[in-house]
């Protein structure tokens, strides 16, 4: 028998945004510098990083609100954006748009302002398209609010709402749930989430926070200085993280230097490995503080020669332990262990401390690295 092949089905996905090495100057600054990042169809992708890092502009671009100086934008393999030759503008790209301070109209009510974007749709259609959007994001008893008499939060709500409301292929979204207090921030992140899968958009959402970016991607591009300095799913940049900046940028982390001795870097804590480095050339050991295993233990005659707490701390979630560690070399440390539930051992309370390889990271040191490979490996 023979089969015949429909192309469309063995067509590889085309992406829904391509930006194809974007670059980007202020005044002389540039701010963007050389970008390439793909979103595929119904994919949620963060760009993550430090205030002032480029990841507005960079969305602005995909948008057509800056028009390009450098690279390529495609929607969907269109290029849509090319410099000197084409600007498609913000309106004819199909794009849902949804920034922190995203204007709603004044003189209509928040179901006006969500069927606004589907004119093209018969009137009953659009009314219940914008209604069962409002009631997934919470908003279903404010239809004939005016948006004046909404809080900022509610705002932002009904403004998620119209961008997603003509299903358009993206989503762009700048710090959307910025303005949002801390519980109902968790709540509508949740609702946009499940909204954006239901609807298969593909989001590019700019955010600061890390967990947010976490709760939200299916990956992650991580910012500094106008450069992605490493993309991939959220485990990916927690677990293998490619620098040292990838490290601390996802929380508090314990810093140790270290020299290699046989393939391996003794700590206070135990050795890592780090074969990879050059016998005798100074390391970056960074522990994370849920990495340190503490137990209380009994020690006589002198506590002090042995591992102990200097305080302990509840954060709610979890204890926070200073630890003061001792090696068996003599070497000491003052680490910080994070150690779920409430545990608050007493100050000078001795400990026995395991370390959890796979939570440590091992780079060449900074000076170390100029010479050497900068790959890292998991101690
Ligand atoms: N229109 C503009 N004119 C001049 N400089 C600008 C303009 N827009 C942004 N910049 C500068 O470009 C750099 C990147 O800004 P951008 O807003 O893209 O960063 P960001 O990572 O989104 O920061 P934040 O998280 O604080 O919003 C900053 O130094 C900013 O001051």
């Amino acid at each position: 028998m023979t089969v015949t092949m429909n192309t469309a089905e063995v067509a590889a996905p085309v992406n829904a945004l391509a930006l194809r090495n974007v670059r980007h100057t202020f005044d002389g600054n540039t701010v963007v510098k050389g970008i390439d990042l793909e979103v595929e169809p119904g994919e949620v992708v963060c760009l993550l990083g430090p205030s002032g890092c480029g990841k507005t502009t960079l969305l602005r671009i995909a948008a057509g609100l800056e028009v390009l100086q450098e690279g390529s934008v495609a929607l969907e393999d269109n290029v849509i954006a090319s410099p000197g030759q084409r600007h498609v503008p913000p309106e004819k790209r199909n794009v849902g748009l949804a920034f922190q301070d995203s204007a709603l109209f004044p003189h209509l009510t928040v179901l006006e302002n969500v069927m606004f974007g589907l004119k093209k749709l018969p009137a009953p259609q659009r009314r219940k398209r914008a209604k069962e959007l409002l009631e997934q994001l919470g908003m279903a008893s404010y239809t004939d609010t005016y948006p004046h008499m909404l809080s900022g939060g509610q705002q932002q709500r009904v403004a998620l709402a119209r961008a997603l409301a003509p299903e358009p292929r993206l989503m762009l979204l700048d710090e959307p749930f910025s303005s949002l207090d801390a519980r109902l921030r968790d709540q509508i992140r949740d609702d946009t989430l499940h909204v954006l899968k239901k609807v298969g958009a593909a989001t590019l959402l700019v955010t600061h926070d890390p967990e947010e970016a976490m709760f939200m991607a299916d990956r992650i591009a991580l910012m500094r200085d106008g450069k992605i300095i490493q993309v991939g799913t959220p485990q990916e940049l927690y677990c293998a993280p490619s620098d040292p900046f990838v490290v601390t940028f996802f929380g508090e982390v314990n810093e140790l230097d270290g020299t290699v001795n046989n393939g391996k870097i003794a700590t206070p804590v135990g050795s890592v490995e780090a074969g990879w480095l050059p016998e005798g050339s100074q390391a970056k050991v960074m522990i994370r503080p849920e990495a340190l295993r503490v137990a209380e233990c009994n020690v006589d005659p002198n506590p002090h020669d042995h591992s102990h707490v200097i305080m302990a701390k509840l954060l709610g979630r979890s204890s926070l332990i200073h630890l003061c560690a001792h090696g068996s070399q003599g070497d000491e440390a003052h680490l910080h262990a994070r150690v779920p539930g409430l545990f608050l051992p007493g100050e000078g309370q001795p400990v026995d401390i395991h370390l959890d390889l796979s939570q440590v990271f091992v780079f060449p040191s900074p000076t170390a690295a100029a010479g050497a490979s900068t790959a890292h490996r998991h101690a």
